[in-house]
């Protein structure tokens, strides 16, 4: 089945959902501040129905911070690989901490291969202690990284918890509706570079390959070069361009779940064919492993009946990065 009668499968067996032709910018200064929490949970609760994306502005974090964190990540990924791969993530085993070379992660596996390397991060844990905490492997070599990109991710976190609210808003719950599953989160702090690809872009070999995101919310900083791409109701790609000074978030599949295919976790891709390296920090937010997602009564009706069997988040989440990740194919199941 190609992607585009996916997207519209979907849509025959989902609410009705509108059409769009770009991603919406929400203006989140009235949830940060708590000024007027109920206005921006109206203009989320359009977003995520119908589109699964959105820009935010005024969310608060400083630009000279991304900004920061930008350069660090293009002086980590300018290092020679042999320095990079001295931090490879298979050397955390489940923590999945650390390099992501070349075709290390195939985000479509069946489909395309990955033209991009990463890096990620999450909470620091003295030992691995199984699936997502672990130590994280610092560069030794990069004054400041350490610092910056463990700062950037603290931020990330403390503002996904603020749109975590929003959402819950957005559903008629009370706003502190994820904390009770938020005590010890899975979050991933990843950097991403992508080389470009000039003349014939094969279209088995692509930035990052037609996915959703796995978790809960992803708030993506992106540079100037662009190359994302969302999929609208009628199976076409729609350009998510940088907006200066804005954050692209997207929800990923535990909320779809949660709330029985009423928000979207919407398929994305990355084609960078600008002609120069492209940079981006996704930050992921999840809920706790043990946090059990199942469709809200809310959601649930006799004309729209349960979807989805509870899953758990932690078991989700490891059992797709073993799909993508080609390293893990190799070792052993996550405990
Ligand atoms: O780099 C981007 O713009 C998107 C990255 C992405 O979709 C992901 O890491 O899940
Ligand atoms: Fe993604």
């Amino acid at each position: 089945m190609t992607k585009s009668n996916t997207a519209q499968l979907h849509d025959r067996l989902r609410a009705c959902r509108q059409p769009f032709d770009k991603v919406p910018l929400v203006d989140v200064a009235g949830l940060i501040d708590g000024s007027d929490p109920g206005s921006v949970a109206k203009e989320i609760r359009w977003a995520l129905a119908n589109v699964g994306f959105m820009y935010i502005k005024n969310h608060g974090v400083p630009g000279e911070l991304v900004e920061k964190t930008f350069v660090q990540a293009r002086s980590f990924f300018e290092q020679p690989v042999e320095e990079k791969m001295k931090l490879h993530i298979s050397n955390s085993g489940v923590a999945l901490r650390g390099y992501i070379e070349y075709f290390g992660e195939n985000t479509d596996p069946s489909k395309t291969k990955d033209l991009k390397e990463g890096f990620d991060i999450g909470p620091e844990r003295p030992t691995i202690e199984g699936p997502f905490f672990g130590p994280n492997q610092w560069p030794a070599t990069l004054p400041g990284f350490r610092m910056t990109v463990f700062t950037y991710h603290e931020a990330m976190k403390k503002l996904s918890i603020k749109l975590l609210s929003g959402i819950a808003l957005s559903l008629d719950l009370p706003m502190d509706f994820f904390e009770p599953r938020m005590k010890r989160p899975i979050t991933i702090q990843r950097l991403l570079h992508y080389p470009p690809q000039t003349g014939f872009v094969d279209d088995k070999m692509i930035g990052i390959g037609a996915h959703t995101d796995y978790g809960n919310l992803t708030i993506l900083a992106q540079d100037s070069v662009g190359g994302l791409q969302v999929m609208n109701r009628e199976g076409i790609w729609v350009e998510g361009n940088p907006i200066p000074g804005a954050f692209v978030i997207n929800i990923g599949d535990l909320i779809q779940k949660l709330t029985n295919d009423r928000y979207i976790a919407n398929l994305h891709r990355v084609i960078n064919a600008s002609g120069c390296g492209r940079y981006s920090l996704p930050f992921f937010v999840d809920a706790d492993y043990d946090a059990v997602f199942a469709p809200l009564e809310s959601c649930v009706s006799a004309d729209s009946p349960a979807r989805y069997q509870p899953i758990c988040c932690g078991a989700h989440k490891f059992a797709r990065f073993v799909q993508s990740f080609p390293h893990l194919q190799k070792t052993s199941g996550p405990r």
